[in-house]
């Protein structure tokens, strides 16, 4: 925590003698954290400590969390494009509007609009926006914060001040994936509506062997070729151990 106020103000200081040296007023430029790694690692929760410890330590600052699950093309467009046993891979994201929304809050925008994704649901949330007024500082989670967009499209990572890495075992991953499916059937289990509905009321022997599956095929095989790829690029990487503790920090020093 006390790295990433740091940096913070290192930051803040170099944007303060750049529009001093430009001869422009003084306009807030929003810090923007990023926190990565695989499906399921725990970027969300991670995300939401550490902007509840901002909260904290840091009253008089305004702070925002958004998930980049929300650049995801819907499932009906995914669908519609035969992509999706490639949800979450690069070729799944709506890089222009995450490019867009990343550039508009730093260039310190009013209201910046932004799609909100569930879990629950496993899509994007219709008919509804989040929106990001010029905070002081804002933490993105997600799993492609440091991939290289496969059209040429400029990389997200230009927008990034500080990117922590989230990292645990394999083994741990698969077991929080599913514990995470599971939950997920139970909440489910008499909402026809639901995503989850279908493979909470079949044996859960099916239902696994269906989640195994999808962990092995789409998000192990993201981790593999996607993900992991970008670990070396970011300025903290954390790995957990099986009970989310916090077992090894490495920090970048250039
Ligand atoms: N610190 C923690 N303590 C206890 N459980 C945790 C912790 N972090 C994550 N989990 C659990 O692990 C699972 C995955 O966490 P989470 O949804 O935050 O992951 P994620 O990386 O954001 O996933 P995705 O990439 O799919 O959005 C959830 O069931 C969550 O409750
Ligand atoms: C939304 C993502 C891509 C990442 O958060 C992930 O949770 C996901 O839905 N992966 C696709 C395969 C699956 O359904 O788990």
């Amino acid at each position: 925590m006390k790295n990433l106020q740091y940096n913070m103000s290192q930051k803040n200081a170099i944007y303060r003698t750049k529009q001093t040296f430009y001869n422009e007023k003084w306009q807030k430029i929003p810090f923007i954290i990023g926190v990565t790694g695989s499906v399921a690692v725990g970027k969300s929760t991670f995300a939401k400590k550490i902007t509840r410890l901002f909260e904290r330590l840091e009253p008089d600052k305004t702070i925002a969390q958004v998930s980049a699950d929300g650049f995801l093309m819907s499932n009906a467009e995914l669908k519609a494009k035969n992509l999706m046993d490639q949800k979450g891979f690069p070729s799944s994201f709506n890089w222009d509007a995450f490019y867009t929304f990343l550039a508009s809050v730093k260039a310190g925008k009013e209201r910046v609009p932004y799609r909100l994704y569930s879990q629950e649901i496993s899509d994007l949330v219709p008919n509804e926006l989040g929106y990001v007024s010029v905070p002081d500082i804002l933490v993105v989670e997600g799993i492609n914060l440091l991939e290289v967009p496969p059209d040429g499209q400029a990389p997200p990572s230009d927008f990034f001040d500080y990117v922590i890495y989230l990292d645990a075992s394999e083994e741990d991953l698969e077991k929080w994936y599913l514990d995470r499916y599971h939950l997920m059937l139970e909440i489910n289990r008499n909402n026809p509506d639901n995503f989850f509905y279908k493979w909470a009321n079949v044996p859960l022997e099916q239902a696994d062997n269906f989640a195994k599956r999808v962990w092995r095929d789409v998000n192990l095989k993201n981790l593999h070729d996607y993900i992991e790829p970008t670990k070396k690029r970011a300025d903290m990487i954390i790995k957990k151990y099986g009970n989310h503790e916090i077992s090894d920090m490495y920090i970048r020093k250039f």
